[in-house]
């Protein structure tokens, strides 16, 4: 099966409620479709978002960084030699993370599809149902407490909660929440940068000595600030979770050799793809650190092949954060990974097992 084209095209769906995080509000997915045709007509899908503000990537670098580094390596290669394609896709440029991971997930797709199993038996196998959390927007406590109470009664029994905005009205926030849902769920917190070393420290010890129990919370200071997320983690009893502060291997060995986390948030859209995601969750297996999958706002294209990782390396990934779909109004993809809210499921059908996306607008070549 040798690859013959890549095409694009403009993904757009409304979110059930606006996504608010310390660093910005979003109200739709608007993520480019990546599509690599081969010679036997088979088709391989991935997905890219633009989250600017993370990785760096936009509608447009994601295109040009495919259109003009990353296709021309690939057309004419087969898809059976996987390993070469990830190296050629991973020594395609410099970051780019996002293009380079919308890519792989195509390649993975189409490998699933040439030996006729799902992704997740050629990577490993493993049990294939795993459970999400959902995210709650940083808004008015009242709406946050609601929405908080909302996620439960629809079975979600991790929240994500995002913080990081006024450290005062933060405090409250976890307070409010933890107290309307306290025994029914465990609490995540999510600062997104927010927080100043010293600000999270105060805010998670006055948590603790409040007596809330906390699961983790991520990514609390600056992603660069490595001596402040060590702060943090030295300081306190809340597991402390690196997330835009670690995006490939390198940097997770970095991290690791600095003791300047607990937990890493392992995000295809960071990493540039599964291949990478594989190494870091193995890295961390090794030293005996956890991993969570998560996923920046994508549909069930790119967030299926985060399942497939999941379930496969679940040896390293303990904790998911999945509920892209979760967010979205409605779900464009026919067939594939089965999102029911809180439970994900991965079915027995080649790669992806993706069958068709609906509403999708090409990009013209
Ligand atoms: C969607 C997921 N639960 C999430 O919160 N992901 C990111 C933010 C993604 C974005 O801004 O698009 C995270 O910080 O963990
Ligand atoms: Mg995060």
């Amino acid at each position: 099966m040798k690859i013959t084209d890549i095409t694009f095209g403009m993904l757009r769906v409304p979110l059930k409620t606006p996504f608010k995080t310390a660093l910005r509000t979003v109200n739709q997915v608007e993520d480019i479709v990546v599509m690599v045709h081969t010679d036997t007509g088979q088709i391989g899908y991935g997905e890219a978002p633009a989250t600017a503000v993370i990785t760096g990537d936009t509608h447009g670098s994601i295109v040009d960084a495919i259109r003009h580094y990353i296709s021309p390596r690939l057309i004419g290669q087969d898809i059976a030699n996987l390993n070469r394609l990830t190296h050629l896709i991973q020594g395609s440029m410099e970051k780019n993370s996002s293009a380079k991971a919308a890519v792989e997930i195509a390649i993975h797709d189409l490998w699933g599809q040439l030996y006729g199993a799902p992704l997740y038996k050629l990577l490993g196998g493993g049990d294939p149902v795993i459970t999400t959390d959902i995210t709650i927007s940083v808004d008015y406590i009242d709406k946050m407490v609601a929405d908080s109470v909302a996620a439960v009664e629809r079975g979600f029994e991790s929240l994500k909660i995002k913080v990081g905005k006024d450290i005062g009205v933060d405090i409250e926030r976890v307070k409010a929440i933890y107290a309307a849902v306290e025994g029914r769920a465990l609490l995540r917190l999510d600062a997104n940068q927010g927080w100043t070393a010293k600000q999270a420290v105060y805010a998670l010890q006055t948590l603790e000595e409040a007596g809330i129990k906390l699961e983790l919370v991520e990514q609390p200071v600056k992603a660069r600030d490595l001596e402040g997320m060590r702060y943090v983690t030295e300081r306190v009893h809340t597991p402390v979770m690196a997330d835009e502060s670690v995006f490939g291997p390198m940097e997770v060995i970095e991290l690791i050799r600095m003791r300047a986390a607990d937990i890493i948030n392992i995000k295809l859209m960071k990493t540039g793809g599964i291949s990478n995601a594989i190494k870091i969750a193995d890295i961390a297996a090794l030293h005996g650190i956890d991993c969570m999958i998560g996923c920046m706002l994508e549909t069930s294209i790119s967030v299926a092949a985060a399942v497939h990782v999941a379930v496969a390396r679940a040896d390293a990934i303990s904790k998911v954060d999945l509920d892209g779909p979760s967010l979205a109004q409605f779900n464009p993809v026919d067939g594939g990974v089965i999102f029911n809210e809180s439970e994900i499921s991965v079915t027995d059908a080649p790669g992806l097992g993706i069958r068709e996306i609906r509403g999708l607008e090409r990009i013209a070549a």
